[in-house]
Formats: structure tokens, sequence, C-alpha cells
């Protein structure tokens, strides 16, 4: 049983990222007192190699499936339980694929501990209401508590094998989970710009996309370096659009330019865009057949990016953000992307 005095923490996913941060997050609860050591993170039960993914982890201390070959703290303890996850906690990390937050949400309403605080990890964007929401606005209407938002050029593995990097949290309640989550290898730098932070971190997928089809077709570095700008340009009139707050100098974090850096050359999105070019077969196959069960979030966000710009009669004063969704939806050939902008 938990001391009310002292902060749990839990982890809401456990994908390439959720157990990566889970490395994290475990040793530092054991670092300061006011943290409970138990971290429960909550693992979207399978089967892997004839036994349950649950079961694995907490003997191997590993996420042999979405994270091989990184041994997690012992004190990071997998359930298969939503609802025993979150039980007693106060400081929340949500970190799943943003398609899956609305179903996770409405098993936990009413269920929180009454000092329960969020903070998500997810990059996305919400329409489920007809306009554009922030993924961690949809978790605070829905759950009635305050969710800050992480995100930054972030790889999974490569935070996983300590190389450093940087990452952007919000001021607003970030401080909060600020102690459990930085570590001198994973600098987190507090910004003041919610929608900002998270908006880049949604947007950035969807230049990922864009730089991936120009590296399949083998147009070269100032091609994607072209490509890369008019994207980040994009998203900043998108964000700045939508969310009047938002600052320039978030683009200059971790979170903005340096996130859109890493995605493009290094990330999923990337990758499997290329492989799109090359290969000519669908992403949903490609996502398959290339990420075992890890999920690409580009091409849902460029979908959802579109039906917004749609709906306010913007299509056009985002020719790039069109040409992705077109060549992901409608059939546009990669080749024709650039003839778009
Ligand atoms: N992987 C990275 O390098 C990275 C880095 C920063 C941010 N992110 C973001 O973190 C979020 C989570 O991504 P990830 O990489 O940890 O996950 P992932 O793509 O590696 O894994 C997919 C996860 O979804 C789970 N899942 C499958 N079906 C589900 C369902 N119906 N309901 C709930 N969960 C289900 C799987 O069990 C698995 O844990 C995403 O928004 C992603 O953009 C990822
Ligand atoms: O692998 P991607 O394309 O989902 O990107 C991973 C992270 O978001 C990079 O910061």
């Amino acid at each position: 049983m938990s001391q009310p005095s002292k902060e749990k923490v839990c982890l809401i996913g456990s994908g390439n990222w959720g157990s990566a941060i889970a490395k994290i997050v475990g040793r530092n609860v054991v670092k300061f007192d006011n943290y409970d050591s138990e971290v429960r993170m909550w693992v979207y039960e399978e089967i892997v190699h004839g036994q349950r993914l649950t079961d694995i982890i907490n003997t191997q201390h590993e996420n042999v499936k979405y994270l091989p070959n990184v041994k997690l703290p012992d004190n990071i303890v997998a359930v298969p339980d939503l609802l025993q996850t979150v039980q007693d906690a106060t400081l929340l990390v949500f970190v799943i694929p943003h398609q899956f937050v609305k179903g996770v949400c409405e098993q936990l309403k009413g269920k929180l501990h009454p000092n329960a605080r969020a903070i998500s990890l997810i990059k996305g964007v919400d329409i489920s209401n007809g306009g554009l929401n922030l993924i961690s606005d949809m978790i605070q209407e829905n759950l009635e508590i305050d969710v800050s938002v992480l995100m930054g050029a972030n790889i999974a593995s490569e935070v996983a094998m300590e190389n450093f990097c940087e990452s952007t949290i919000d001021r607003k309640n970030g401080e909060a989970f600020h102690k459990a989550l930085h570590s001198p290898y994973f600098r987190v730098a507090i910004v003041d710009d919610v929608a900002g932070v998270e908006l880049c971190g949604a947007l950035k997928n969807v230049v990922a996309i864009g730089a991936g089809l120009i590296d399949g077709l083998k147009m070269g570095e100032n091609t994607k370096a072209a490509i890369i700008r008019i994207g980040v340009m994009e998203m900043k009139k998108f964000s700045q659009t939508f969310y009047k707050g938002v600052k320039d100098e978030t683009f200059l974090e971790s979170c903005g330019i340096a996130d859109v850096i890493t995605t493009c050359f290094g990330g999923r999105n990337r990758r499997v865009a290329e492989a799109r070019v090359r290969t000519g077969k669908s992403f949903e196959t490609l996502e398959k057949e290339m990420l075992n069960g890890q999920k690409l979030q580009g091409t849902l966000t460029a979908k959802e990016v579109h039906e917004i710009l749609k709906s306010k009669n913007m299509v056009k004063e985002f020719p790039f953000f069109t040409a992705v969704y077109r060549v992901c939806y409608e059939g546009l050939a990669p080749k024709n992307l650039v003839d778009e902008i």
C-alpha cells in the first residue's frame, strides 16, 4: 500500500517508447524519497513465443517484442489490467499510439486517484469531436485531470542505449514530472507552450512521411532539405492558425526542429514511406511487415490534418500536408509530390 505523501508513477503504454521511458522512470523513482518505488506499466496483453508478454517482462525484465535487448529496472511491473495499473497512481504517463487514447480514457473515467495528474508523450491529434483537439486536452476533458506534454527528438532505441539527447516538457504541470523523466542522458527542458510542444510532436510525423517518400525516389539531400523546410513552415502555420498562443521559439526546441531532423533521418515513418516508393506496397501492408506490431502515426495524422483543413476550407494553403495526404490516401504518385508544393 503506497504512503499518501509519496507520488506514485504509472505508465499507460509499453510499446517502443513506453519501454524506453520505463527504463528512465524506473531508475529515477528510486533516486528520490518522494516517489513510491514500484512503477506499474500497462501492457496491452499479447502472446509472444507462447508466453504472455506481461510474464516475460516481469521475469526477464525485458520487453522482448517492443524494445528487445534492453533490460528494464526490476521495479517496473508489467500489468495487463488497466484499472489495476492506475490504482493509487498520482502521476500518469500516457504513452500509447494516438488512435487508442479514446478507448483507454473511456475505461479510466472516474477511476483515478483524486490527486492524479498526467503527462502525454503521445504524438498525434484528435478530431473525434469534429474539430481539432490536442491529445492532452482530450485526456484532460475525459478524465478531468491536469495534463502536461513531453515531446522531443527521441528515437526510443537510441534513448534506451543512453545516447545523449534532449526533450521538451511544458511548464503548466510538467514540473511535477520533470524529476521522474529527466536524466543526464535525457535532458528535459521546460517551456511555456503546451500546444506548440504537442503540435510539433504530432505534425513532424507528416513531414517524416514526405521525407521518406523523397528518400524512396532517390532525389537527394537538397530535395529532402527543401521538403523539410517547407514542412516546418506548414507545421508552424498550422499550429499558429489553430492555437493563437503558439510561440515561434518552440520550433527551435528539441520538440521542434530537432525532432523533425531525427524523424526525417532515423524514424519509422521515414523508413516505411521510403519502402512505400521502393516496393509499391501500401502503407498498411508495410506497417505490418516492417514494424512487428509498432504503429505508424504519420499517415493517420496526415488524414486528420487534412480533414480539419477541408472543414476550414484551407486545403490550398497547406500544399505539402495536402500532397502527403494525397499520396497516402488518394493514389497521388509519390513522384508527383514536389509538383504539388
Ligand atoms: N518509438 C519512438 O521512438 C517514439 C518516440 C517518441 C514518441 N513516440 C510516440 O509514443 C507513442 C507510443 O508509441 P510507441 O513507440 O511506444 O508504441 P509502438 O508503436 O512501439 O507500439 C504499439 C503499442 O500499441 C499497443 N497496442 C496495440 N493495439 C492496442 C490497442 N487496441 N489498445 C491499446 N494499445 C494497443 C501495442 O501493444 C504496443 O504497446 C506514439 O504516439 C509515438 O508517436 C514514439
Ligand atoms: O519512429 P517515428 O517516425 O515514429 O519517430 C519516433 C520519434 O517520434 C522521434 O522523436
